[in-house]
């Protein structure tokens, strides 16, 4: 049983490091085959525990209503899952751009998921808590379970895979993208045939890019931009986009150089979510 009652916890970027749409079901949503990494850089979450039933969220809220914020959504969502009679005060300390295809929001929800099912101690599995995410986005499930994978499915359906780490340059071209714009546009690329055999075999491109490039011409000067340095891709629906470097300072020198007019970091990734090593070192002490 945990007995604290406070701690922090990141909630990390995520790259598409390739995302495929194979089709459109019925309901809207999109079959996809997409490569998930994990980043050491994100947002941070405080938790705190309240020993009355309230939730409350503290920070960089950037003004989204407290309802309509995923890590409320996340913590309402246990709370009534598991008929939790205590509540939590969540402070938050906003890094990722919002709306930037790093999965920021997806991710403070997963983050929240993950804690408050320790400081509740209501010792959810991980798949329990990836089935109670899934309703709140279809990102959240592989920050639940926190390691690199081939996503199937609507993202939801994992194939778990080892990457060698490498380190990223990732821009922000300063304008978000809605991801529900770009899954209803009529010019979304629908019918990648499936990935079959060895995918590291193949041409492995992101299927959102040339519509995103065309709606965003920001996104088409930054991808240009970063080409100078490696080749460029875009993660998700957008906007931010990214180059790949074996070594920190390749990554460091493209973030020296960077436009004034745009926002980037640098972000080694990580096989395993350092949301889960966190916790995992938290549960320890
Ligand atoms: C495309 C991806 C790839 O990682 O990333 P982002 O660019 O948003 O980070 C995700 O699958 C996004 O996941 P998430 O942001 O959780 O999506 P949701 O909240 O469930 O849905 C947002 C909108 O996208 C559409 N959507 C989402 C996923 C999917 N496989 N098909 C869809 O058509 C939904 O219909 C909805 O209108
Ligand atoms: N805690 C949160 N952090 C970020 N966005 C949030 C959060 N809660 C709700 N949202 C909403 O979710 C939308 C998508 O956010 P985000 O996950 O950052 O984008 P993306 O899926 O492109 O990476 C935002 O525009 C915002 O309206």
């Amino acid at each position: 049983m945990y007995t604290h009652s406070e701690f922090s916890l990141i909630a990390p970027a995520k790259l598409n490091l390739f995302l495929h749409i194979n089709g459109r079901r019925d309901d809207g949503y999109h079959e996809l085959e997409t490569l998930f990494t994990f980043l050491n850089y994100g947002d941070e979450l405080h938790f705190k525990l309240s020993t009355d039933t309230h939730i409350s969220i503290s920070g960089d809220t950037n003004g989204i209503a407290l309802t309509d914020n995923l890590i409320y959504k996340a913590a309402l969502l246990l709370q009534t899952h598991c008929k939790v009679d205590m509540g939590a005060k969540i402070n938050l300390t906003k890094r990722l751009p919002m709306g930037g295809g790093v999965g920021g929001g997806s991710s403070d929800a997963a983050s929240t998921l993950l804690a408050l099912n320790t400081l509740w101690n209501t010792a959810l599995s991980l798949d329990e808590l990836a089935d109670l995410g899934l309703k709140l986005g279809a990102d959240v499930p592989v920050f639940i379970k926190g390691k690199s994978a081939i996503a199937h499915g609507i993202g939801e359906q994992l194939e778990y895979l080892e990457l060698p780490p490498k380190w990223y340059c990732v821009v922000f071209p300063n304008q978000h993208v809605s991801t529900a714009q770009i899954f209803t546009h009529p010019d979304l690329k629908r019918d990648t045939p499936k990935l079959s055999g060895d995918w590291q075999q193949q041409i492995l491109t992101n299927d959102c890019e040339p519509l995103v490039k065309k709606l965003c011409p920001e996104v088409e000067k930054t991808l240009q931009w970063l080409l100078k340095y490696a080749p460029s891709k875009m993660t998700g629906t957008g906007s931010c986009c990214f180059v790949e470097f074996a070594s920190q300072v390749q990554a460091q020198d493209v973030l020296a150089n960077l436009p004034h007019t745009w926002q980037g970091f640098i972000a080694s990734s990580v096989s395993t979510s350092p949301a889960h090593t966190e916790l995992a070192a938290i549960i320890d002490k």
